[in-house]
C-alpha cells in the first residue's frame, strides 16, 4: 500500500457539482452509492456497468453512457471519479485533467487523487468518517463494520453517547 501522507478530513458540500464517473464496475459501484444523493447529476461513461449501476441508469438516478472514454469526455464536469479496470486509461484521464482544477478521484492511482473517501458511519445527523490515509482501507472498514455493530447493541460508552444524539435529534 502506497504510503499518501498526512491527509485532511472536511465534510463536502458536492450539491452543484455534476459528477461524471468513467468505469461502472465494483469500484464504481461502491463509490457511487456514497455520492448518489450529494451531487447535482451524475454521468457513468462505461461499455459495461453493474446490475446496479444499469438500475440506477433505469430508475433516472444517473446517466448512463455505454461506451468506452474518449478524450474530452470530461470537459464541463467539476468532479469526477476514474474507475477503468484500463490502467492507461486512468492515466490518460489524470494526464488530460493536469492543469484543471477538479475534485478528482482516481482508484488505481490514489497519489494522483485529491479526494479520498473514507469509511462512513452514519449516525444521523452525525456522520463519522474513517480513513487510514490510503494505508490499510480494510482496516478502516473493519472499524467501520465494529462501529456499526456497537451500534446496533449500544455496548459502549461512544456509542451510547452517540446513540442518545440520535434519539433526541428525533424528538
Ligand atoms: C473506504 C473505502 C471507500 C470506497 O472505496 O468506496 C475505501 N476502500 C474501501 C475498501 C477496500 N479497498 C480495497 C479493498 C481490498 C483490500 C484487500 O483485499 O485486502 C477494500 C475492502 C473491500 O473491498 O472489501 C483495496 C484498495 N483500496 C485502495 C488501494 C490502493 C491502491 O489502489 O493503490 C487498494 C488496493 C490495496 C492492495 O490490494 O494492495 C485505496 C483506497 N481505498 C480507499 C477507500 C481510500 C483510502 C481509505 C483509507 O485509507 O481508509 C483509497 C485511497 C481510495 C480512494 O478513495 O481514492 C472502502 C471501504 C468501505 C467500507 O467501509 O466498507
Ligand atoms: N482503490 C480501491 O479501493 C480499489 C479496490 C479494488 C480495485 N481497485 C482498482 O480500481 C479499478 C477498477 O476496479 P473494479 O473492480 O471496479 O473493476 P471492474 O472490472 O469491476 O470494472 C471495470 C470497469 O471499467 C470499464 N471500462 C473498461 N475500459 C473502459 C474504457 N476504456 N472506458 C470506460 N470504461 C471502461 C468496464 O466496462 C467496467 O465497467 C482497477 O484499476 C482496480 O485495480 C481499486
Amino acid at each position: 500500500m502506497k504510503e499518501l501522507g498526512k491527509l485532511l478530513m472536511m465534510a463536502g458540500n458536492f450539491k452543484r457539482e455534476d459528477c461524471l464517473v468513467i468505469g461502472g464496475g465494483h469500484v464504481a459501484t461502491r463509490r457511487i452509492g456514497k455520492i448518489l444523493d450529494v451531487v447535482r447529476h451524475i454521468t457513468v461513461i462505461a461499455p459495461n456497468v453493474t446490475d446496479t449501476i444499469a438500475k440506477w441508469a433505469q430508475n433516472g438516478r444517473l446517466v448512463w453512457l455505454e461506451r468506452d472514454y474518449s478524450p474530452g469526455d470530461e470537459e464541463g464536469y467539476s468532479f469526477i471519479i476514474v474507475a477503468t479496470n484500463e490502467s492507461s486509461v486512468n492515466l490518460e484521464v489524470v494526464h488530460r485533467l493536469r492543469h484543471h482544477h477538479v475534485f478528482l478521484n482516481v482508484a488505481d492511482h490514489p497519489e494522483e487523487s485529491n479526494l479520498w473517501f473514507v469509511s462512513e458511519v452514519d449516525v444521523s445527523p452525525v456522520r463519522i468518517g474513517i480513513s487510514s490515509s490510503g494505508c490499510n482501507p480494510s482496516l478502516s472498514k473493519k472499524l467501520r463494520i465494529a462501529l456499526e455493530a456497537d451500534l446496533e447493541d449500544g455496548g459502549n460508552r461512544f456509542v451510547q453517547y452517540l446513540q442518545s444524539i440520535y434519539n433526541k435529534s428525533k424528538d
